[in-house]
């Protein structure tokens, strides 16, 4: 069995737990309530940049010019085109985009952020193509999911997200990560594979606890005035 095969059956329960979370439900049924929208979109806007930082790190790391150019291009990818799904969330909520823009990354989101960096900046690079791949390959499967559940048409408030996630270009950058981390794993050995899962499973887990910090909007606790983040 391949390894990523391994790794996205490790992980059946939570994808499963995914499609079952209110907020993914609430996307298909065209529901939400607006704070979560806004919360996951304040949220989600940093989580990129900190998703381009990663794919800096991978850069940094790559030893064949392939390498630099795909995560070169993929940087171009989150920038350019991760931002429709956020228009169609802002425009359902009712507020500017721009408004959304640089806030504090809430507990659950700065621990999956904190998360992927450290493994990216420690880890081999399989760790770290292990470490991001939930976060497409949870996004296609959640687009498939609700369009298979929902049929949306044009006039369904989130037809854009769906339909966004469900298309080629998330089905591919999911392709070609568990094709870099497939060949990574057949030239290393039980442990190196082991740490990956374990970085793999942990973003699954980050990737429904995010969900949940958006639908509850988790705060911190106390003011984060005048503390670095
Ligand atoms: C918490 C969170 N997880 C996943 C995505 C989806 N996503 C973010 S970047 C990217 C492309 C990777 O090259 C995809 C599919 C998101 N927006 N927010």
């Amino acid at each position: 069995m391949k390894f990523s095969q391994v790794l996205r059956e490790s992980a059946e329960d939570i994808y499963q737990g995914i499609f079952e979370h209110p907020f993914v439900v609430g996307i298909g049924e065209g529901n939400l309530h607006k704070e979560a929208i806004v919360h996951y979109v304040k949220a989600d806007f940093e989580y990129l940049n900190a998703f381009m930082n990663i794919y800096g790190i991978a850069i940094a790391k790559s030893s064949t010019r392939e390498d630099m150019n795909y995560f070169y291009d993929k940087i171009g990818f989150v920038l350019n085109s991760e931002i429709h799904p956020h228009h169609n969330l802002c425009e359902v909520a009712g507020v500017d985009y721009e408004e959304l823009q640089g806030y504090p990354l809430p507990p659950t989101a700065n621990h999956y952020v904190t998360h992927m960096k450290s493994v990216a900046q420690q880890g081999s690079m399989g760790e770290l193509i292990a470490a991001l791949l939930p976060c497409p390959w949870t996004y296609l499967e959640i687009g498939h999911h609700l369009k298979e559940k929902y049929q949306p048409t044009e006039d369904h408030p989130f037809y854009e997200w769906i339909t966004f996630y469900a298309k080629e270009d998330t089905a591919s950058v999911t392709t070609e990560l568990c094709e870099r981390i497939d060949k990574w794993a057949e030239n290393v050995g039980e442990e190196e594979k082991e740490k990956a899962k374990q970085a793999f499973i942990k973003s699954c887990q980050l990737e429904y606890l995010f969900w949940d910090m958006a639908y509850n909007v988790e705060e911190w606790p106390f003011s984060l005035e005048g503390v670095q983040q």
